[in-house]
C-alpha cells in the first residue's frame, strides 16, 4: 500500500505519517525544504514522542521523501498510489493542486483503475472538496468523467495538537497522546485499504463541526486573548483563571449551537468541552499563542471556527456574546510576522472595521451581527490600545 503525503510539518509527521506507517503504508513525504527531504531520504525513519509522563515514543518507518518542485517524480509516485493526504495549510492547497492533477492524469493515461483516495487533512469544512475543485482545473476536460470512477476526495476531520517543534533533531516530533481522525466514507470507492485508528462515518458534518467549533474555536479564543494579555503559550493562558473562563464560555456557546443542531446529550458534551480544555493545558507541551492564532483572516472567514458558529447560532436565536467578543479579539491580532495579521491591520487602518467585517468575514452590513462585531471591536480597541502600543 502506497501513500503520498504533502507537507512534512508538525501534523504531517506527528499524526498522518505515523498512522499511515502503522497501518502498513509506505509513505512518501512531499516537502518544500530540501534539507528535510534529504534527511528523510537518508534516515528513512523518525520518531514521534508522546507528551505524557512516560514520554512513550513510536518509530515511523518505511518512509521516503521527494521535493515539492519535482513535479514529474511526484506525478509518477501518485500514478500508482492508493492514497494521497495533505497537511500543508488550507491556503497552500492551490500550490499542490497541479502536481496532484499531473499524477491523476498519468494514472488515467496508463489505464490504472485502482482506486485512489485524496484526503486534505486541513482544519476546514469540506477541505478535500476544496482541493478537488483546485485539482480539476488542471485535469483535461476529456478525463474528468473517467476520473470519477477511480479517484475520490473524501472529507475528513483530524484532531491532535502538534505544536511547533524546538528539537535538535529536525525530524523528531512531540505530540499530545490524544487523537481523533474521522473520514467521510460515503464518497469512498470500494477496496480502500483501511487506516488503523480512523473512524469512518457516513455523515461527517457533526464530527467536523464538533471539532472545529470546540477544539479550534476554544483554542483560538485562548490564542487571541492570550496575545492581547501578553502571554506566550496556550498553557500560560489556560493557567489564567479569567482567560480560561473565556475559553470555556466560548466552547459552551458553540456547544449550545451544536446540541441544538445535533441533539446531543448535555452532560456528554460538557465532558467533551472539559476534556478539550485539559488538552490545551497539557504541561508536557509548549504551544505558542502565535501558532494557534496564525492566519487570522482564515480564522475569521465565513466558514471557519468563529464566524460560522456565530452566524448559525444567531439564526437559531441562540447566544453569540462570547463568539462576538472572540471575533473582536481576533481582529486585534497584529503580529508583524504573520502576513494575514499584517493584511488585516492594514485593511482595518485603511477601510475601517465596517468594511473588514463585510469583506473578510462575509457578513452583510444589514446583518445584526455586523453591527455587534464592529462595536465590540472598537470597544476592545479602546480597552487594549495601551497594551498593544507598548509592544512596539
Ligand atoms: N498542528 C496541529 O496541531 C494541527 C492539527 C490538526 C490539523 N492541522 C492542520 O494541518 C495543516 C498543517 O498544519 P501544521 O501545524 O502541521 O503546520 P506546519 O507549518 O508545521 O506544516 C505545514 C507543512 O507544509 C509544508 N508545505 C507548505 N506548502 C507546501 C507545498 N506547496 N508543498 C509541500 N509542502 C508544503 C510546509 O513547508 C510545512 O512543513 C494545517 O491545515 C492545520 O490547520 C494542524
Ligand atoms: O492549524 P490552525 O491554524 O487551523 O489552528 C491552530 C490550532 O488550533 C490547531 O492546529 C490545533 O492544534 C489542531 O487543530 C488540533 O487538532
Amino acid at each position: 500500500m502506497k501513500a503520498i503525503h504533502f507537507g512534512a510539518g508538525n501534523i504531517g509527521r506527528g499524526f498522518i505519517g505515523l498512522l499511515l506507517s502503522q497501518s502498513g503504508f509506505e509513505v512518501t513525504f512531499v516537502a518544500r525544504n530540501e534539507k528535510k527531504v534529504q534527511l528523510l531520504q537518508q534516515q528513512r525513519r523518525y520518531s514521534v514522542m508522546m507528551a505524557n509522563e512516560a514520554r512513550d515514543t513510536e518509530l515511523v518507518r518505511n518512509i521516503n521523501a521527494v521535493n515539492s518542485r519535482n513535479v514529474e517524480k511526484i506525478a509518477n509516485e501518485i500514478a500508482d498510489a492508493d492514497l494521497v493526504t495533505t497537511a500543508v495549510g488550507l491556503g497552500a492547497l492551490e500550490h499542490i493542486a497541479e502536481s496532484i492533477a499531473a499524477g491523476i492524469e498519468l494514472k488515467l493515461r496508463r489505464d490504472n483503475r485502482k482506486p485512489l483516495h485524496i484526503i486534505a487533512c486541513e482544519n476546514a469544512i469540506d477541505g478535500s472538496t476544496q482541493l478537488k475543485r483546485r485539482v480539476l482545473k488542471h485535469i483535461p476536460e476529456e478525463l474528468r468523467k473517467v476520473m470519477e470512477e477511480s479517484v475520490a476526495f473524501p472529507c475528513t476531520a483530524v484532531d491532535r495538537i502538534v505544536p511547533a517543534q524546538a528539537d535538535d533533531n529536525p525530524l523528531r516530533v512531540t505530540v499530545e497522546p490524544y487523537f481523533e481522525w474521522v473520514i467521510d466514507c460515503s464518497s469512498m470507492l470500494e477496496g480502500f485499504p483501511e487506516i488503523e485508528g480512523v473512524k469512518y462515518v457516513d455523515d461527517l458534518e457533526p464530527y467536523i463541526e464538533r471539532k472545529l467549533f470546540t477544539v479550534n474555536t476554544g483554542h483560538c479564543v485562548a490564542a487571541y486573548y492570550g496575545y492581547l494579555e501578553g502571554y506566550e503559550t496556550i498553557q500560560e493562558v489556560m493557567g489564567d483563571a479569567k482567560l480560561r473562563r473565556r475559553v470555556i464560555n466560548a466552547m459552551k456557546e458553540t456547544g449550545e449551537l451544536l446540541r441544538a443542531k445535533y441533539h446531543w446529550d448535555k452532560d456528554k458534551h460538557r465532558r467533551y468541552i472539559e476534556r478539550m480544555a485539559r488538552r490545551f493545558s497539557n504541561p508536557g507541551l509548549r504551544d505558542d499563542v502565535l501558532r494557534v492564532g496564525r492566519s487570522p483572516l482564515r480564522k475569521l472567514s465565513l466558514n471557519d471556527r468563529l464566524v460560522r458558529p456565530a452566524m448559525q447560532a444567531h439564526r437559531l436565536g441562540l447566544g453569540t456574546e462570547h463568539l462576538v467578543e472572540a471575533i473582536a479579539a481576533a481582529m486585534m491580532f497584529d503580529h508583524r510576522e504573520d502576513p494575514e495579521a499584517v493584511q488585516l491591520q492594514k485593511a482595518l487602518l485603511a477601510r475601517g472595521a465596517d468594511e473588514v467585517v463585510t469583506q473578510y468575514m462575509g457578513i452583510p452590513q444589514k446583518h445584526a451581527l455586523h453591527q455587534t462585531i464592529t462595536s465590540q471591536y472598537y470597544k476592545m480597541k479602546h480597552q487594549y490600545r495601551p497594551a498593544i502600543a507598548s509592544r512596539f
